[in-house]
């Protein structure tokens, strides 16, 4: 274990969790030192692997994210907004590397990661597949190379779980737009069409959200000109793509100067 990595997974017991817990147990470049449960959980206090019905692991589950933040060199933390904000207090002080996929912060939540990112390493992104990041690259190419005529439309799927919208990826899909126009995307984002809408404004980037099912996540960016379009898909259909970058950039983050870091420095795409 020279060479592995100690990692601690928090909301272990979520659908992003329990393919974390997986991923890192099957990697040889780290393990598990910890996981994290809210409190009042059924699983707190259980071992891990007679929690999920299987043989002991020897590994608790705690509500107390200290208790394995301390023992942990990389968190990775696909809870809720609130949690990861009070995770990174911690992981700022233990200057431990915290990986980010919870999605739907304010724009004052993420303004306190970058105050704890001051302190620590956190790699942060809405997604953190090779497919959607490189996508958002893609985007921001035709954005640049295309002007206003043509008409701006990302289209998101996600299971019925999902409790934000749009989702993270429809929204780094957005900025990455705006960024190849050379625009806010704040002024031109057009959310939640309903009753008179009135005619689309030019320049808009307009979000459109789909709930149902158990739809791992699906990503058009739709570029809608007068007689043709372009649409760039992405579409999710194992949750094992977020873990592996997940565990990718909790590697990457080893040794390196406190910041606030993407999938894209990850992945050699910044
Ligand atoms: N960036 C990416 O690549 C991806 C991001 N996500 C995001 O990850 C987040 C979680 O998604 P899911 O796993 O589907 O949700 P989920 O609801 O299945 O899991 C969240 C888990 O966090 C736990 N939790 C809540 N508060 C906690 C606390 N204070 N301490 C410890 N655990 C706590 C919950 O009990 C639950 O088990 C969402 O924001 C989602 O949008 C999901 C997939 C990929
Ligand atoms: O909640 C999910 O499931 C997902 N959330 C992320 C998002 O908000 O984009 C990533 C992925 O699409 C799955």
């Amino acid at each position: 274990m020279a060479d592995s990595i100690g990692i601690a997974v928090m909301g272990a017991s979520g659908r992003m969790g329990r393919m974390l817990v997986e991923t890192v147990t099957a990697s040889d470049k780290a393990h598990l030192v910890g996981v994290t449960e809210r409190p009042g959980h059924p699983w707190v206090g259980r071992d891990l692997g007679e929690a999920t019905g299987g043989a002991r692991t020897g590994v608790m589950v705690h509500d107390d994210p200290l208790e394995v933040i301390v023992k942990a060199q990389a968190v990775i933390d696909f809870t809720t907004p609130e949690a990861t904000l009070a995770h990174a207090q911690l992981t700022a002080q233990a200057r431990c590397v915290h990986v980010i996929g919870t999605t739907g912060f304010t724009d004052g939540q993420i303004a306190a990661l970058d105050a704890a990112a001051r302190h620590a390493v956190i790699v942060r992104a809405g997604n953190m597949s090779l497919g959607v990041n490189l996508l958002v690259r893609l985007a921001q190419e035709v954005a640049h190379a295309l002007d206003a005529d043509f008409d701006v439309e990302i289209v998101e799927a996600h299971h019925r779980h999902k409790v934000d919208a749009p989702s993270g990826t429809a929204l780094m899909l957005g900025e990455a737009v705006a960024r190849g126009r050379g625009v806010d995307l704040a002024e031109v984002s057009d959310r939640g069409r309903d009753g008179m809408t009135g005619e689309r404004r030019r320049g808009d980037i307009g979000f459109a959200a789909i709930r149902g099912g158990d739809v791992v996540g699906e990503h058009d960016v739709i570029f809608a000109g007068a007689g043709e379009r372009i649409v760039l898909r992405h579409v999710a259909t194992d949750r094992g793509i977020f873990a592996r970058g997940a565990l990718r950039a909790a590697l990457w983050g080893q040794g390196q100067a406190p910041g606030h870091y993407s999938m894209m420095s990850v992945l050699g795409l910044a």
